[in-house]
């Protein structure tokens, strides 16, 4: 009995069965990963997370740089099931997806790809970059901005050395879009947004639709081959089945998919940037520096003249030489097994190694370069000496090569400052991006840039743009409104600039500039 009553008790105190929360799926199909939060807006955080990590290996081919759809897709399928084991009690109301920007993905019929994704950081397409852009300026197109990195440089290299290929092609869509696709099942009718889409180097970025004659200059068929260009809430379409299922979603309630974005367009959502007067530096494979505007950017510079996710302009520059290129430095230069953790303890800890790396500069342009445009560009050593070579200690030379390409991928991000409207001096700038974690080189981008550095405490910040997009288009809200209701908080403390620093980097940061320009400058004998 007093069993049965302890029982009847406690039966009688079960709480009620919570109402399940919604939450909002974010995934960033990067360059080197693939990575996936689930947001709750009720309680205004990430409730679970997951990512896949497949790296970027170096073609045997300088200047290609490709990648599989699959591999895309399979991480995708292993983070939703990942996350999904780890949201019970949350509903899942939209999913939201953010991908790098420009890559080729040229798709048959059936949706299947033809070949590899040319990717954002491929510059075979140089000579067809240069074809494109005269032909849009004798058209009169004087808005149309072009680097190799583009998509349409690479459709017409595509239709010049893969002619039966390009016959077969129905569909160039995105790497962000051919995700949309493959969740929302929509073969027959791709989609995608004014942000990535100004990317291709087809739209208008003033009336946000692709020019068909710039098109029809590849081909006359192209213009119908391109993606939909849908508002930045719209819905997309709706999760099919199979990801479903990977999510672990047992009731029939139609999950909407929204428009997504190119990752920097979508890291600006995460960290809250929708509003003119922030700069942002995202430290991924590629580097780059962006802030929202309400003006596109000015022209005959190598500022990209971006849209952003919710209906504004997003002038970005985009180096080439970031993330990927220091973890080359450090898996073939420094001992095996070093981390990134490791190599900078150990140049915090050196009293041999100062700033300008005791006279050595690296070019970090292992494979071309975007910003400045030099797609032909290679890496380049210069101010090795004695005692760099025969100091006693065997890590040195590594170390200080690792030391000379994070201040070089710096100093390049530095240099495009002079080109934005604020010009190079910010009251603040937002870390963002896997190179935002190191505290080594927080303090050296403070300090090169003479400005403090603040730190989304979600770090993940193109996932979780595309979580608020998702959100937004689920709820039929603005996107700009929808993030400015969000509470995106940031590290309490600011990485200070130290002003003596500042004086040895002006040094390096010239002796860098002045052996690019002679390298690869326009008046250079490549
Ligand atoms: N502490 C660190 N210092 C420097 N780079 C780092 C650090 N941690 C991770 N990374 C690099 O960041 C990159 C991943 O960043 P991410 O923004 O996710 O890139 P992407 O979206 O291009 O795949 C990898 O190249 C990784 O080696
Ligand atoms: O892989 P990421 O994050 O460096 O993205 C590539 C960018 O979209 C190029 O602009």
């Amino acid at each position: 009995d007093a069993l049965l009553s302890s029982w009847a008790l406690k039966s009688s105190q079960q709480p009620e069965p919570v109402p399940s929360k919604e939450v909002f799926v974010g995934l960033d199909v990067g360059t080197q990963g693939t990575k996936c939060l689930v947001y709750c807006p009720h309680e205004g955080r990430v409730v679970a997370r997951s990512s896949v990590s497949y790296g970027l290996e170096p073609s045997h081919v300088q200047g290609r740089a490709e990648q599989k759809p699959s591999v895309w897709v399979s991480a995708v399928e292993d983070c939703l099931q990942s996350v999904g084991r780890q949201i019970g009690g949350y509903q899942v109301s939209g999913v939201g997806v953010s991908g790098q920007q420009h890559g080729m993905v040229a798709l048959d019929s059936a949706g299947t790809p033809l070949r590899p994704a040319k990717l954002w950081c491929d510059v075979e397409a140089a000579e067809e970059t240069e074809q494109l852009q005269t032909l849009a300026r004798k058209a009169g197109y004087d808005r149309t901005f072009l680097t190799p990195g583009f998509t349409s440089p690479k459709i017409l290299w595509m239709k010049q050395h893969e002619p039966e290929l390009f016959q077969r092609a129905k569909w160039f869509v995105l790497p962000h879009d051919y995700i949309v696709m493959e969740l929302a099942s929509l073969q027959e009718q791709p989609v995608t947004d004014a942000g990535d889409a100004s990317g291709n180097g087809f739209l208008d970025t003033t009336t946000r639709v692709n020019i068909a004659s710039l098109a029809d200059h590849i081909d006359p068929t192209l213009h119908d081959k391109l993606p939909r260009i849908i508002q930045p809430n719209e819905v997309a379409g709706y999760l099919n089945d199979h990801f479903r299922r990977l999510l672990g979603i047992s009731d029939d309630k139609p999950i909407p998919v929204s428009a997504g974005s190119g990752d920097n367009m979508c890291s600006a959502l995460g960290v809250g940037c929708v509003l003119p007067g922030m700069a942002v530096m995202s430290l991924g494979t590629s580097g780059t520096l962006f802030g929202v505007s309400d003006t596109p950017a000015p022209l005959n510079t190598p500022l990209a003249p971006f849209c952003s996710a919710c209906g504004q302009h997003l002038p970005l520059a985009c180096t080439m030489s970031c993330t990927g290129v220091l973890t080359q430095v450090l898996r073939e230069c420094c001992p095996k097994g070093w981390t990134h953790e490791d190599a900078c303890e150990r140049l915090s800890e050196s009293t041999s190694i100062d700033i300008g790396c005791n006279g050595l500069t690296f070019l970090p342009f292992l494979g071309g370069e975007r910003t400045p445009n030099w797609p032909h560009a290679t890496g380049a050593l210069l101010g090795l000496t004695q005692q760099t070579m025969t100091n006693g200690d065997n890590n040195l030379l590594g170390l200080l090569w690792y030391r000379a390409c994070m201040e070089a991928i710096t100093f390049c991000l530095a240099d495009t400052l002079q080109y934005f409207p604020s010009g190079k001096k910010l009251d603040k700038v937002l870390l963002v991006g896997g190179g935002a974690k190191n505290p080594f080189w927080r303090q050296m981008i403070a300090d090169v840039l003479q400005c403090p550095l603040v730190f989304p405490v979600e770090t993940e910040s193109a996932a979780l743009g595309a979580a608020f997009q998702a959100g937004a288009a689920a709820t039929g809200t603005s996107v700009k409104e929808y993030v400015l209701q969000q509470n995106i908080e940031m590290e309490p403390a600011e990485v200070k600039p130290s002003p003596d620093n500042f004086k040895a980097y002006e040094v390096a940061f010239e002796r860098y500039r002045s052996l690019g320009h002679k390298l690869f400058g326009k008046d250079s004998k490549q």
